[in-house]
């Protein structure tokens, strides 16, 4: 089915080809950012499991310890006490709804963890850092795996990988399959999710192709990007992605997961993805599991949101502040 020969990543062409088909891309990415009416309790569950999918992300230059704590805290209660009463759930202090995971640089990983393990929520959500010369994996590959054993030493139970974008540019897809097991290797019991960077890889068949090598390879997800690119997590790459984990799954009964970063800031971005997997992947998908989305700013466009739907009314500012 799918292989590697020298360095042609040869695909099952008429599953490329379909997966591919820009109209047919064009026109599932127009209905699904179409308006949609959703009945409020229908959104609001929607808005709530994208919640428990968020792997809250701070991955700045002027990252702080104090920062990641705080960012752990937000974590483990993302949504303030009273829209959890408004939501219905019984607040006695252990918070019903948590992200899925932090990420991290792999500097910060420590930190995450320490404070975890003080909310003793470390077995509930996970820390995941970035690693490989990210965002641009431009370094040689023995720093790269170093920086891989070093941030899982750490306490990281998740990597996200970058690849070398220039390797899938280049068509050197056997090396590209070479370095990512070798990462998956270094990650041991880490789970590890490969960043592609789609939108520097000038097409979506090279996407396509990238994703399935990242799959051969061993990655328990594939992720859109890094949230650095000038193009990031967008819907037609999305389905792009989406079609190669389902042939993949036809294929080989193997589930990998998908997560989208990089840009995704509001609710409706949100729903939008959760159908898009629902649609193309299936329920089974729609789970922390299989899903993911990577964040540093979705979380309080989701709050404001849940606010005017058990309020009838856009919040006020102050309603939003969490203490
Ligand atoms: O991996 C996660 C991304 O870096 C997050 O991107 P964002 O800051 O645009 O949400």
């Amino acid at each position: 089915m799918y292989y590697l020969e020298t360095n042609i990543c040869i695909v099952d062409q008429d599953l490329l080809d379909n997966a591919i088909n820009l109209s047919a891309v064009n026109e599932q990415a127009t209905k699904l950012v179409s308006s949609r009416s959703l009945k409020d309790e229908f959104e609001a569950a929607w808005l709530l499991k994208a919640i428990t999918c968020i792997d809250l992300t701070t991955l700045a230059g002027d990252d702080t310890s104090s920062n990641v704590t705080r960012l752990c805290r937000k974590a483990a209660r993302p949504l303030p006490e009273d829209l959890l009463n408004y939501l219905g759930f019984e607040y006695d202090g252990d918070c019903p709804i948590r992200t899925a995971a932090i990420c991290v640089y792999p500097s910060k990983v420590k930190a995450a963890v320490e404070t975890l393990q003080a909310l003793g929520l470390q077995d509930k959500i996970n820390v995941a850092s970035v690693a490989t010369g990210f965002p641009c994996g431009q370094t040689p590959l023995f720093t790269r795996l170093e920086e891989i054993k070093w941030a899982v030493k750490q306490g990281a139970k998740e990597i996200d990988i970058v690849i070398d974008r220039s390797l899938v540019l280049t068509g050197q897809w056997v090396t590209l399959f070479n370095e990512i097991k070798e990462m998956r290797q270094a990650c041991e019991d880490a789970h590890m999710k490969a960043i592609l960077a789609a939108g520097e890889l000038t097409n979506l068949s090279n996407v396509y192709k990238a994703s399935m090598v990242a799959m051969m390879a061993g990655a328990d997800f594939i992720k859109t990007s890094t949230g650095k690119e000038s193009i990031n997590a967008t819907i037609p790459i999305g389905i792009v992605m989406c079609r190669a984990i389902a042939d993949y799954y036809r294929k080989t009964n193997f589930k990998v997961g998908l997560k989208p970063a990089g840009g995704i800031k509001t609710s409706k971005d949100a729903v939008n993805w959760l159908i898009m997997i629902k649609e193309i992947l299936g329920d089974a998908w729609l789970t922390p599991e299989l899903f993911r989305f990577g964040a540093s700013g979705l979380l309080s466009d989701l709050e404001h949101r849940l606010y005017q739907i058990v309020t009838g009314k856009i919040a006020e500012p102050h309603e939003f502040s969490i203490g």
